[in-house]
C-alpha cells in the first residue's frame, strides 16, 4: 500500500475487555465507512489481545480496510495485520520497517514535535501522527499539540499526517491539514456508533494534499 493512499477517518479501537461486544463496536465503524481501523487494548492482557487481534483481522479483511496493531510488532506480524503504530516507548522504527518489510505500514507518534517526523520518516514510517491536538478525555495526560504543526508537517514531509486526541464533530472541522484523524471517545463513546461515524466525517473538509493523486 502506498503512503499517498491513505487519508480519512482513522478509527482506533477502545479498551474492550468483551471480545463479542469489541467486534460488535467495530462492525459498526467499519459498515459506516472508516479508512483505517487501529486495534488498541491497553488494559488487555497478551492472550485477550492475540484473540481480540486474531477476530479483527478476520473482520477487517471482509471490509477490507487495514488493519494496525498498537504497540506490539509481534503482535502486528503474528495476525497478519497491515502494519503497527509505534510510540516513543514502543521500539525501534527503523528495526520494525526492517521486520515489517516495504508493504506493510508503520505509524509514528511524534506527539508536538516536528524533529521526531523527520527522523520516523528516514526510518520508514508510512504516516505520523501529532496530539494531543484537543483535550481528550481517554488520554488526559497527552502532550498538546498545537495545529499549526499539521500544516507545517504536511508542507515538509513525503508522507501523511494524522491528528489524534480529542477529536469529535464540534472541532474536526478546525482539522483541515490533517490527512487522517484518528478517533476513539467520538466513536466508540457515542449512543450510536454507526451515526457518529457518518457525523464525523460530514464534519470534516480536509484541504488537498500535495501527496493525493489528481
Ligand atoms: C494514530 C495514532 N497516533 C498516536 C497514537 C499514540 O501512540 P503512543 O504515544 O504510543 O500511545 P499509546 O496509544 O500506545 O497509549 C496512537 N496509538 N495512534
Ligand atoms: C491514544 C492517544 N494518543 C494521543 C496522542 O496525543 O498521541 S491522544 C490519544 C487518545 C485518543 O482518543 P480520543 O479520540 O478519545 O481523544
Ligand atoms: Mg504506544
Amino acid at each position: 500500500m502506498q503512503p499517498a493512499s491513505l487519508s480519512g477517518l482513522y478509527a482506533i479501537t477502545p479498551d474492550q475487555p468483551d471480545t463479542a461486544r469489541l467486534l460488535q463496536q467495530v462492525e459498526s465503524v467499519l459498515a459506516a465507512g472508516v479508512a483505517v481501523l487501529q486495534y488498541r487494548n491497553k488494559l488487555a492482557e497478551p492472550a485477550l489481545q492475540r484473540q481480540q487481534a486474531a477476530a479483527l483481522r478476520q473482520l477487517t479483511r471482509r471490509y477490507a480496510v487495514p488493519l494496525i496493531i498498537n504497540d506490539d510488532l509481534e503482535l502486528a506480524l503474528a495476525v497478519d495485520a497491515d502494519g503497527v503504530h509505534l510510540g516513543a516507548d514502543d521500539g525501534d522504527l527503523a528495526a520494525a520497517r526492517h521486520r515489517l518489510g516495504p508493504q506493510r505500514l508503520l505509524g509514528a507518534s511524534c506527539y508536538n514535535q516536528l524533529a521526531l517526523a523527520d527522523s520516523a520518516v528516514a526510518a520508514g514510517a508510512s504516516y505520523v501522527a501529532f496530539g494531543a491536538v484537543f483535550p481528550s478525555s481517554t488520554k488526559p495526560a497527552a502532550v498538546r499539540a498545537p495545529l499549526s504543526l499539521l500544516a507545517e508537517a504536511r508542507a515538509r514531509l513525503a508522507v501523511p499526517v494524522c491528528a489524534i486526541g480529542g477529536i469529535s464533530t464540534a472541532n474536526v472541522h478546525e482539522l483541515t491539514a490533517a490527512d487522517l484523524i484518528a478517533v476513539i471517545g467520538a466513536l466508540f463513546d457515542a449512543p450510536d456508533i454507526a451515526t457518529a461515524t457518518h457525523q464525523l466525517k460530514a464534519a470534516w473538509r480536509p484541504s488537498a494534499s500535495s501527496l493525493t493523486p489528481a
